[in-house]
């Protein structure tokens, strides 16, 4: 065969290389049937041995057969060396499309030989349908005998077969050119080969393919999957220890690895983000925030999108430098945030926030000042302490932050401290494993804090805590995470606290009965809800409130009268809120009872607290105004008032000797209206 360059002369060198395989081809055949080859022709001794490994393997050299591992573990095969293929696929594609016309291709094998991937088209003239080399096939040497990519893997150091140099005949139309690639501690990682037709062969190839060797290793050796000692089976080790998803990053956000957890975490998918950015993948995330500052951060609260959907996790993020300080990569540890559709949104529904801040009556400028405050810390994630007396309104506001708060749409979970006994407090609270405690629920049960995850936890007079659950709760909200009474797993949360207190807190501070440390925790932001009495105006807007709302409840149209409007302005309301909607609850219900569309002084006096109240006044309101509606005097309710008024009279009568021009004076009524009253009530005169 005559070789010519493009200039059309013939080339010596190829005639002398033709020699030389005929040589080699008459060694082969010697070889394969005596054993040994003739001592004229000259094989290289590491061929020689390869081919005596094969023929002592009792490997027949005309075997077409082609051994490839099994699917699952080729796709093992793969994704561990995915990170590797990513390197490397760029400069290897754009090789094979440099040398396409050429005919050569290159392949890659892993470190045991098995072929992960092709560049470049099928060889002309060589690859039968059988012959064509398949992903997943074995050059091992004990499968495929003796190739240049085995040689090279066992030899470490590039090497080149010709035709005949291959144990099996199905190869000796190929010439072959292998390097092993190795880590920067010397590993085998990959051997690539180039082979093509065996004519017209390149003698150039084996240097291109040593250039490309040097190439790869050094961008390996720059990249922190080969670092000596953090080898990708060290870290791989390492994270699959951890139970949580785990992932690991290069020093410049790359995703380098994840452990089983991450990987179910990530979903199918996973195995196509490593070697991505994680910043491509997940937008702005905290490993940008550790690499940067190579500071930890510790439980913060992401959300990744995984596939369409979007998941929150609690994740601690720590920076890893080597010996010289030098920042190498950062491993992320994730935990499923237990937020919105998993035990939120069953709690969202089940514990709803009913009011917003237009619920909230009271124009006075003190009552205006606090919606203000509270509407805008609503916005803000930090906890409030609302504080004010029994009945002002402090859930109210509590429930109307939440509605307006970044937490809206999980639950709004409230629990009074002081309404649960110590002893049940904590498993109230952080809820307890199956069988923790006598009388618990075989299933356990979850605590105020996971019904609350992903929303807000009202701790109502939180002021009556004891001092050994302020630590818990302390450490609470420090950690972010729970642990059930009984259990050990720790139970991330992320939830707002609004606490409520109807005593000066900061007085329980400085008497030693609340921890101040839990008192700054809680008093990020506070709101003080003056009492009603402070509160200039807002009783005429609530009474008239609270009666156009029980009335349309009980179907009436209720009035009340001036007198007795006027009793309620003046009364001091040390239940405040609370206190006047019940008296006219208990009014409008007393008024269907006696069928009277009007609640005067009568009705109201019903009420004990008030009733007393005028006992302590100068009686002038109420003598000043008979009852309008002589009906309602007449029933129970009324008799307690009339009762009560004879006996005034008469007191005043007796202490003025009957006069009643002192007496009236002293009622401070006309002496008319006296001599009604006495007249009314059959008062016999002295
Ligand atoms: N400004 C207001 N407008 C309308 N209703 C109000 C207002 N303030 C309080 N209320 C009503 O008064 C009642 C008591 O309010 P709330 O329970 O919020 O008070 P609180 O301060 O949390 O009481 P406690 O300290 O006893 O827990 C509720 O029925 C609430 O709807």
């Amino acid at each position: 065969m005559t070789i010519y360059n493009w200039n059309g002369d013939v080339l010596t060198e190829w005639k002398l290389l033709q020699d030389n395989m005929s040589a080699k081809e008459q060694a082969w055949k010697t070889f394969m049937s005596t054993g040994r080859i003739p001592s004229s022709i000259d094989i290289s001794p590491e061929v020689l041995s390869s081919w005596q490994r094969c023929k002592d393997r009792g490997m027949d050299p005309y075997d077409e057969h082609v051994t490839t591992v099994p699917l699952h573990v080729l796709s093992e095969k793969l994704k561990n060396n995915n990170w590797l293929i990513e390197l490397v696929r760029p400069i290897l594609q754009e090789t094979a499309d440099n040398i396409r016309d050429s005919g050569y291709r290159i392949d890659l094998y892993d470190k045991e030989l098995c072929l992960l991937m092709r560049f470049g088209k099928k060889i002309a003239g060589q690859d039968s349908e059988r012959r064509e080399l398949i992903i997943g096939e074995s050059h091992a040497e004990a499968d495929a005998g003796t190739t240049s990519t085995n040689l090279a893997a066992l030899l470490e150091r590039p090497v080149q077969l010709m035709a005949y140099e291959h144990y099996k005949t199905m190869c000796h139309g190929l010439t072959c050119a292998s390097v092993p690639i190795f880590d920067a501690s010397g590993n085998l990682l990959i051997v690539l080969t180039v082979e093509g037709n065996c004519w017209p062969m390149h003698k150039h190839t084996l240097g291109m393919l040593v250039t490309l060797k040097y190439y790869i290793e050094y961008l390996i050796s720059k990249d922190i999957r080969s670092y000596s000692g953090i080898n990708e089976k060290t870290i791989s080790s390492v994270i699959e220890m951890i139970e949580e998803p785990a992932i690991v990053v290069d020093n410049t956000g790359k995703i380098l690895f994840s452990n089983t957890a991450a990987q179910s975490m990530l979903g199918e998918g996973w195995n196509s983000l490593i070697g991505f950015n994680c910043e491509t993948i997940w937008g702005k995330n905290p490993f940008r925030e550790v690499l940067n500052s190579q500071h930890a951060v510790s439980n913060r609260k992401v959300v990744l999108s995984i596939g369409s959907a979007q998941s929150a996790f609690f994740t601690t993020i720590k920076p890893i430098t080597n010996d010289n300080g030098k920042l190498i990569m950062a491993i992320g540890v994730f935990k499923k945030a237990l937020t919105g559709k998993s035990s939120g949104a069953a709690c969202a529904q089940k514990f709803k926030a009913a009011y917003i801040f237009d619920n909230i009556i009271g124009k006075s400028p003190e009552m205006q000042q606090c919606v203000k405050l509270a509407r805008e810390t609503a916005k803000l994630d930090n906890n409030i302490l609302i504080l004010g007396e029994s009945g002002t309104g402090k859930e109210l506001f509590a429930q109307s932050i939440h509605n307006e708060s970044n937490y809206s749409s999980g639950p709004f979970v409230p629990i009074n401290c002081s309404a649960i006994p110590h002893s049940l407090l904590e498993s109230e609270l952080f809820g307890y494993v199956g069988g923790s405690f006598t009388g618990s629920k075989r299933e356990g049960q979850v605590g105020k804090f996971e019904a609350a995850n992903g929303g807000t936890l009202f701790l109502d007079e939180i002021n009556s805590m004891s001092m050994e659950m302020q630590s818990k709760l302390l450490r609470t909200l420090q950690s972010k995470t729970i642990v059930r009474v009984g259990g050990t797993e720790e139970i991330s949360i992320d939830i707002r606290i609004i606490a409520a207190s109807n005593q000066d807190l900061w007085q329980l501070v400085k008497d030693g009965q609340f921890r101040d440390d839990l008192y700054y925790r809680i008093n990020v932001i506070s709101i003080y809800i003056p009492p009603l009495r402070e509160r200039t105006g807002d009783v005429d807007l609530l009474i008239d409130n609270f009666i156009y709302n029980f009335s349309k409840q009980f179907k009436r149209d209720i009035k009340l009268n001036e007198d007795a409007r006027r009793l309620l302005q003046s009364y001091s309301w040390p239940g405040n809120v609370r206190e006047l909607e019940n008296v006219l609850e208990r009014c409008l219900v007393l008024s269907r009872v006696n069928n009277n569309n009007v609640i005067s002084i009568s009705d109201i006096c019903t009420y004990n607290g008030i009733f007393e109240f005028y006992q302590k006044q100068d009686n002038q309101l109420i003598l000043s105004d008979p009852p309008q509606d002589e009906s309602a005097e007449t029933s129970d309710a009324g008799s307690v008032l009339t009762d009560y008024e004879k006996l005034l009279i008469i007191d005043a009568l007796e202490k003025y000797d009957y006069n009643i021009q002192a007496t009236a004076q002293h009622l401070g009524i006309a002496r008319n209206t006296l001599y009604r009253k006495i007249k009314k009530y059959g008062i016999k005169q002295g």
